[in-house]
Parts: structure tokens; C-alpha cells; sequence
């Protein structure tokens, strides 16, 4: 492996409110970098989780109290559900140091600036920022270093911001190794819905579909279950807290989507009703076509 590491750290204190997945794996890349932060400041509530995160040793200090964790930190990171972002903002806002970077990793954007924005003291730059980089797994033990690495990263500067701070969190996701992106937070809101929100809303409804069905014909479906259902089953065993705080904080692009998707189910279920071979065979060509692009772009 090439050794790209830097010297000086890009920030002094980093603070990451929330631990799990997210928020533990950029801690976990700064440690093993060494050149994102001097000291890694962890956030959690639940005294379980404090224990867990101490004996996992991520962070140089773990603090169960959100306001003295931003203390004096020069950069902090929301690395929560994105409905507890008004309830920490509250929390910590009193305590950010003037000139200190906001961001977030959160999957909405719209909701974070519309959160973060009015509770925002001067001289503290907001940078909301999503990596598009996961697991349907969650919690301190699932994180790891290169989670980011080759993922891209979206930024959604808001107007008129500070743009030294957008370069510097930028700057921290290259050194985990991801693609900067930058767009607006509709736009970015969008995109998610379609790429992301829509198939978990899909795979959690599917799931609940075959639970639904008579005892003998469930039984079977999980025994003979294929690919295709067993990776709906991957998408749908994600974060009860985390799905519910997305789907209803990105509730008008997701319920475009949706709108649009069950046009298009509408259609392609028509076709079988009535044998319209040729529409279905466009509609199975089409997927075939994405996957093919996909793949190719990967490779490029
Ligand atoms: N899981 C994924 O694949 C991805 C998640 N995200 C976003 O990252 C954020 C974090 O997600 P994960 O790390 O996956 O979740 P996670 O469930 O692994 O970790 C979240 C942590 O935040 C804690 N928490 C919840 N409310 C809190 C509060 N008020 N104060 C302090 N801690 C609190 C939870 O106890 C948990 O330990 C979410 O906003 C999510 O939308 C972004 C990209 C990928
Ligand atoms: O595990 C998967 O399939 C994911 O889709 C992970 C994921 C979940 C939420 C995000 O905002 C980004 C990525």
C-alpha cells in the first residue's frame, strides 16, 4: 500500500457527536492516518456505549456530556440520527468555539440547514456533508477506516458560507480516502431519494409483504429464498431510528419518487396482465442496461 500520510493535522480537537457506524469509522481512519486530527473527541450518551467506545479505544476522550465535548474543538461532526440534530444543536450550540467548522454526515440535507441553520452562533461555519458510503449495519463494533475509501462524499455548502471551512472538510474526507462532491441540498435530496431512500423504503415494504403471507407459503419463501429476496432482507435489517428520521425528513423527494416508481410498477404490471412481451423484455433490458453502466464506470 502507497503511504500518503501527511504531517500536520488538519484540525487540533475533532469532536464526533454520535459513535456508532458513521461517526466511529472517521474516528477510526483519523487514528490510523494520524494526519485529520490531534485529538479525537468521542460523544455518546447511552453509559453502555460510553463503556463500549472506551474499551474499543477510537477516541483519545470520551465524553458523555454533549457540551463539554465541543469544548475548545476546532471542528465537530453530527454523526446522529438525523431527527436528533435540533435536540444536540440545542445542546452544544452554546459551547462551539468561535470559528469552529459544524458539519454532518447525515443522508438528508434540506432537514440539516433548516436544523442547524437558525441555531448557528456567529463565527461558527456550518459545512453539511454526506458520505455516500454505509451498511445496513449499526453501532461502535460495526465501524472501520477505509468504510470511505474510494466512496464519494457530497457536500452541500449552504449560501454564502465560509469557504475556507468547505475546503477543510473536504480536505478531511480526501484523507479518508473519498471523491468530493459538491451540489445543492435539493438536489442532493433528490438523488438520495432515488438511489437510496426509495430502495430502503422498497426493501423494508417487500420484506413485510412475504411476512404477510399465509404460515405455508412464508415458511417457503424463507427457505427457498434467492438472491433477490436475500438482499432485500440485507437492505431491510438496517437502523429502526435511522430509516424513520430519513424517510420523514426527506419526505417530499422521497414521496415523488415513490409516486413516480409506482406509476412505473403500475405499468410493467399491466404489461404481464395483459402479455405484452415486448414491454416487458424493454423494461428488463433497461435494468440490464444500468447495471452494465455502472459496472463499466467502476472500472474506468
Ligand atoms: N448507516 C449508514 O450506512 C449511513 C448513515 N449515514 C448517516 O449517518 C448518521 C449516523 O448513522 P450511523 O452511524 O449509521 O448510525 P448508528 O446507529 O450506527 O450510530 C448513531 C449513534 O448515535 C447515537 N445517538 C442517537 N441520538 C443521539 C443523541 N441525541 N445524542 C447522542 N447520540 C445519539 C446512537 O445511540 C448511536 O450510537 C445518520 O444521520 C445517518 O443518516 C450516512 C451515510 C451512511
Ligand atoms: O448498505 C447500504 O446498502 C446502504 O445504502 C448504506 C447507506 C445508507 C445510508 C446512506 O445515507 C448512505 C449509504
Amino acid at each position: 500500500m502507497v503511504d500518503d500520510r501527511r504531517g500536520e493535522p488538519l484540525f487540533e480537537r475533532l469532536c464526533l457527536i454520535g459513535v456508532g457506524l458513521v461517526g466511529s469509522s472517521i474516528a477510526r481512519a483519523a487514528r490510523e492516518r494520524g494526519d485529520i486530527a490531534r485529538t479525537v473527541v468521542a460523544h455518546t450518551r447511552k453509559p453502555e456505549t460510553l463503556a463500549r467506545v472506551r474499551a474499543l479505544g477510537f477516541a483519545d476522550v470520551v465524553e458523555a456530556d454533549p457540551a463539554e465535548a465541543v469544548r475548545g474543538a476546532d471542528c465537530v461532526i453530527l454523526c446522529v440520527p438525523v431527527g436528533a440534530y435540533a435536540g444536540v444543536m440545542a445542546a452544544i450550540a452554546p459551547h462551539l468555539a468561535p470559528g469552529c467548522v459544524l458539519s454532518d454526515v447525515g443522508s438528508t440535507k434540506g432537514s440539516v440547514i433548516r436544523d442547524l441553520g437558525p441555531l448557528l452562533p456567529p463565527g461558527v461555519h456550518l459545512v453539511p456533508a454526506h458520505p455516500m458510503a454505509g451498511t445496513e449495519h449499526s453501532g461502535p463494533d460495526a465501524g472501520f477506516a477505509d468504510l470511505f475509501r474510494g466512496r464519494y462524499v457530497i457536500l452541500t455548502p449552504v449560501p454564502g458560507g465560509n469557504a475556507a471551512a468547505v475546503e477543510r472538510i473536504a480536505e478531511l474526507w480526501r484523507r479518508c480516502g473519498s471523491m468530493v462532491e459538491r451540489m445543492d441540498a435539493a438536489t442532493h435530496d433528490k438523488v438520495v431519494a432515488i438511489v437510496s431512500h426509495l430502495p430502503h423504503l422498497i426493501a423494508f415494504t417487500i420484506c413485510g409483504t412475504a411476512d404477510d403471507l399465509a404460515e405455508e407459503t412464508r415458511e417457503a419463501v424463507l427457505k427457498f429464498a434467492a438472491s433477490g429476496f436475500r438482499d432485500f432482507t440485507r437492505i431491510a435489517s438496517s437502523d429502526v431510528d435511522m430509516w424513520r428520521d430519513i424517510f420523514l425528513n426527506n419526505r417530499e423527494a422521497l414521496l415523488e419518487m415513490l409516486a413516480r416508481f409506482t406509476e412505473d410498477a403500475q405499468a410493467l404490471g399491466r404489461a404481464v396482465r395483459w402479455g405484452e412481451a415486448g414491454f416487458i423484455e424493454d423494461r428488463i433490458r433497461r435494468g440490464r442496461r444500468i447495471r452494465r453502466g455502472l459496472i463499466e464506470r467502476k472500472q474506468a
